[in-house]
């Protein structure tokens, strides 16, 4: 089952403690949208990158919203968590996870992480319930006339900076005609790529997605970047397609060029390692996924920081849980991203905004979509100097398009694409491609 999911009808909370509102509907719709030949360690992207929306409806004449992955198995598991938390009070987040919860406890499916096989610990539970606590903020910010970042504490920015997101690239995918940015597949053509983004968005930092090519290759890319941006921070995230050895001769190459060197090798223990001896703060979204991995990287001083990730980590309230424990143990906190639409985006500036001790640029694939695709109306969201202003209306202070969104789910249902398979994908283009971690 794949197309739009309703829950409706049911209210069960006799008594809202705050009596504003009961939940008494959810639908969660899967959409595609446009995505370009994007190259990582494990494969390349589709032609159509997926995403679920979540609409929760009230009987307070407002609805909430909340984007998350689009996998089949993860779609599963949302309309599990939607029948428990539909006739729940968008107020009380903690009920609403432990709803959630109850709702999983007899899963027992696997997949679905939605990033190809990239980012694998993470928790089922907080990955399910992350669009269910965005929407009941969003729904809360409405009903209090207070923008979510308001309600997580306040912003202490009015613009979140983001970082221009560069991949190894096809020109277009094979079949079809090229897309507007064309290949990047040497560091001429990713020297171009980023003068374009920042002459486009005016980022003031760059990441590299590597594990792609050699890692030498790689490093002469950065070379060529720092050459090209004397003044810019920039990053390499070869998501652990380096070993130990390899991760610990390239990052001495790059000791002084990087602002951090993000996932070269895979574990805790070989993170551990790399940053013994190698002068440059490594940064994870693979090694520290959870809050399990907490205890391990901190006592095995495997990392400088973390990249948070609200689709992964629980929602923005539990979000902020891992901003405090970063601060306690003196971690640095940036932020990743998958292939993302407008509401993943308003979401991330209001928890970036309200979170202090985010010490970098955030992570956005924004670039990659296309301009006139989304599912949320023009305006809200604008890129000025690589950062986006904190939208100010009330909740997330987006607005669904009803069209756009019958749109992509159409599209969704068009494209036959029902999980990310960047490496499935590859190996119909190149059917001997292997996958290994570490590749060099
Ligand atoms: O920082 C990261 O690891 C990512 O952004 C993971 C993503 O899945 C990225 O590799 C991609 O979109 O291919
Ligand atoms: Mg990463």
């Amino acid at each position: 089952m794949s197309t739009v999911f309703e829950t409706q009808g049911r209210r069960d909370n006799s008594a809202s403690p705050l009596g504003q509102a009961s939940i008494t509907g959810v639908t969660i719709t899967p959409v595609a949208f446009a995505d370009p030949p994007l190259l990582n360690t494990v494969g390349v992207h589709e032609p159509y990158a997926l995403r679920a929306i979540v609409q929760l409806h009230t009987d307070a004449g407002v609805t909430g919203l909340g984007e998350t992955y689009g996998d089949a198995a993860h779609l599963a598991r949302l309309r599990m968590a939607a029948n428990a938390v539909t006739g729940a009070d968008p107020f009380n987040i903690n009920d609403l996870r432990a709803r959630v919860a109850r709702a999983l406890a007899a899963d027992s499916t696997q997949g679905g992480h939605g990033m190809s096989g990239m980012v694998t610990g993470s928790s089922t539970a907080d990955r399910v319930l992350s669009p269910f606590d965005v929407a009941a903020l969003d729904i809360q910010g409405k009903l209090l006339g207070l923008p979510v970042s308001a309600l997580l504490g306040g912003a202490v920015r009015d613009a979140v900076p983001f970082s221009g997101y560069l991949f190894y690239k096809w020109a277009g995918h094979p079949g079809l005609a090229d897309d507007e940015w064309g290949a990047a597949l040497d560091p001429e053509g990713i020297v171009a790529q980023a003068r374009r983004m920042v002459d486009a968005y005016g980022f003031t930092a760059l990441k590299l997605k590597g594990g792609v090519f050699e890692p030498d290759a790689e490093a002469a890319a950065i070379e060529a970047l720092r050459a090209e941006f004397p003044d810019l921070p920039l990053r390499i995230d070869p998501n652990a397609a380096w070993t130990v050895e390899t991760s610990i001769r390239i990052g001495r190459r790059l000791e002084g060029i990087l602002e951090y060197l993000e996932d070269p090798t895979p574990g805790i223990g070989g993170m551990a390692e790399v940053r013994r001896r190698v002068r440059l703060p490594l940064a994870t979204n693979m090694c520290v996924v959870s809050f399990n991995d907490l205890p391990p990287a901190v006592t095995g001083g495997a990392v400088d920081v973390v990249l948070s990730d609200h689709h992964f980590w629980g929602g923005l309230r539990r979000s902020q849980t891992l901003a405090g424990i970063a601060e306690t143990f003196g971690l640095g906190l940036s932020m990743h991203s998958n292939s993302h639409l407008g509401i993943s985006l308003a979401a991330m500036v209001h928890l970036a905004s309200a979170t202090p001790n985010l010490d970098y640029a955030c992570d956005t694939h924004w670039p990659w979509k296309r301009a006139d695709e989304d599912i949320v109306l023009p305006g809200a969201l604008a890129f000025r100097n690589g950062a986006v202003t904190v939208p100010a209306a009330p909740g997330l202070g987006v607005e669904l398009d009803p069209e756009a969104l019958d749109r992509l789910h159409r599209q969704y249902l068009a494209s036959g694409i029902t999980e990310r398979d960047d490496t499935g994908y590859m190996r119909r283009i190149q059917p001997g491609y292997e996958l290994k971690s570490p590749r060099w």
